[in-house]
């Protein structure tokens, strides 16, 4: 496949072009029972969303600036429509759909963030990574109540399981809520419920990765590892222990201690490292932070040493490749080192990170990699595959998603 032109010059997506702002008429719906099928689609019934009024999202398999492979490209995206999905990094506010933050907003009308869906495709363009936290954390100030948070975490599973995503671990910041006044017991009981019920009524299991907000610093990084390894706060679901934001001025070994403590309660370690500094953040977060996986990594093609030891390690990187060029880490796509990963034989999963906000989702993310790494149905399983591998699943249920993902490939007419 041909990857020149995939982004390019033009940037990104527009934000919410696969979002259900192309509904803006469909009203959140409260939660209610509903059934598995609502959620689950036959595999071959693919949701084409473009946004109203806008002109539709480039399309990463059939831009028409490619010279055009039609029927083919169509099929991968149908495929990968259908094909059982996990999701490893994937940010529980950065997930909010202009549907949800309009919701969100309306509840809160003092709030800076637009609530109508048109009018969020600018506010959520970035100039660079610090402009995006900045708009992050407008969106983290319209949560401000237990229902806030179950209603944000229930409709993020929905847009989930509409992707066919089995399973995700969401990167929640339970800092930035208990700092703006929701009770910390409120707020776990708010998630675990949103968690059980999705996986009720549209079969998406999910479970919780705590990250320490790295710029807010130590006070933040104590608070986090409180609510995560204290019995009275910590939730059932939590797995995994991570630190998000900044990276440059931000030092990963001062968060050692903190990762110590989180490692012996039994959570895992999954920093985001080398998105916006050098390899050697990626070598800090695997010797002072222990990591079981990098978030994104980027910057660690720069270091053959590093991409070696991330493969003879089985370290995965959880690859986000439309954020890198949305925060504008990676300038194009043409640029983004995946293909150097998969090269040094690095364990690469694909994720979305904050899929409204960069204009994408997890389906756009198989149709990007798809392209820079040239892969077929098979290859697209595999790397679905993947990600169930370098999941913090049991065996069990690894060993299900990964035979749902064969019996699906299988079954796919031109496999
Ligand atoms: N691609 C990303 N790469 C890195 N992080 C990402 C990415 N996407 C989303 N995040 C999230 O951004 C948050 C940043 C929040 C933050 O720094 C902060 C600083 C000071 C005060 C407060 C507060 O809440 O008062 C928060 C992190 O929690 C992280 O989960
Ligand atoms: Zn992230």
């Amino acid at each position: 496949m041909d990857v020149r032109s995939c982004y390019g010059q033009r940037g990104p997506p527009r934000p919410g072009a696969y979002d259900d702002a192309a509904q803006p008429d469909q009203p959140i719906i409260a939660p209610a029972p509903r059934t598995t099928s609502d959620a689950r689609r036959a595999p071959h019934d693919v949701p084409r969303t473009t946004c109203r009024g806008r002109p539709s999202r480039e399309d990463p398999l059939t831009d028409s600036s490619v010279p055009a492979t039609g029927t083919a490209d169509r099929d991968l995206r149908a495929f990968v429509a259908g094909l059982p999905k996990a999701e490893l990094h994937v940010h529980h506010v950065g997930s909010a759909s202009p549907r949800i933050v309009s919701e969100l907003a309306a509840r809160h009308p003092d709030s800076k963030v637009p609530s109508d869906p048109e009018a969020l495709v600018d506010y959520f363009t970035f100039t660079d990574f610090a402009h995006f936290i900045e708009v992050y954390l407008s969106v983290v100030d319209l949560i401000r109540t237990p229902e806030d948070v179950r209603l944000l975490t229930y409709e993020v599973a929905r847009d989930m399981a509409r992707q066919q995503v089995r399973y995700a671990e969401l990167t929640i910041t339970p800092f930035s809520s208990t700092r703006r006044g929701i009770d910390a017991r409120a707020f776990m009981d708010a998630i675990e419920d949103a968690r059980k019920a999705a996986e009720a009524e549209f079969g998406t299991m999910l479970r919780w990765c705590f990250d320490i907000p790295g710029e807010a610093g130590l006070e933040a990084a104590e608070e986090t590892v409180r609510l995560a390894t204290d019995d009275r706060f910590r939730p059932e679901g939590l797995v995994s222990f991570g630190l998000g934001g900044p990276e440059i001025g931000v030092p990963r070994p001062q968060f050692k201690p903190y990762f110590d403590r989180a490692i012996a309660a039994g959570l895992r370690s999954v920093p985001h490292a080398g998105e916006t500094t050098g390899p050697e953040t990626v070598w800090d977060a695997l010797t002072e932070l222990r990591a079981e996986r990098i978030g994104h990594g980027t910057s660690s093609a720069r270091d053959p040493k590093l991409l070696a030891h991330l493969a003879e390690h089985r370290v995965p990187l959880e690859v986000c490749p439309t954020s890198n060029i949305a925060t504008r880490a990676v300038r194009t796509l043409d640029e983004h080192p995946i293909k150097e990963f998969t090269r040094a034989g690095v364990l690469v999963t694909i994720n979305s990170d904050d899929p409204p906000m960069f204009g994408t989702d997890l389906n756009n993310e198989y149709a990007v990699a798809a392209r820079l790494l040239d892969l077929d149905e098979r290859g697209l399983a595999d790397l679905a595959k993947n990600a169930v591998e370098a999941s913090f699943l049991d065996a069990a249920g690894k060993a299900r998603i990964a035979a749902e993902i064969d019996t699906y490939t299988a079954a796919w007419p031109a496999s």
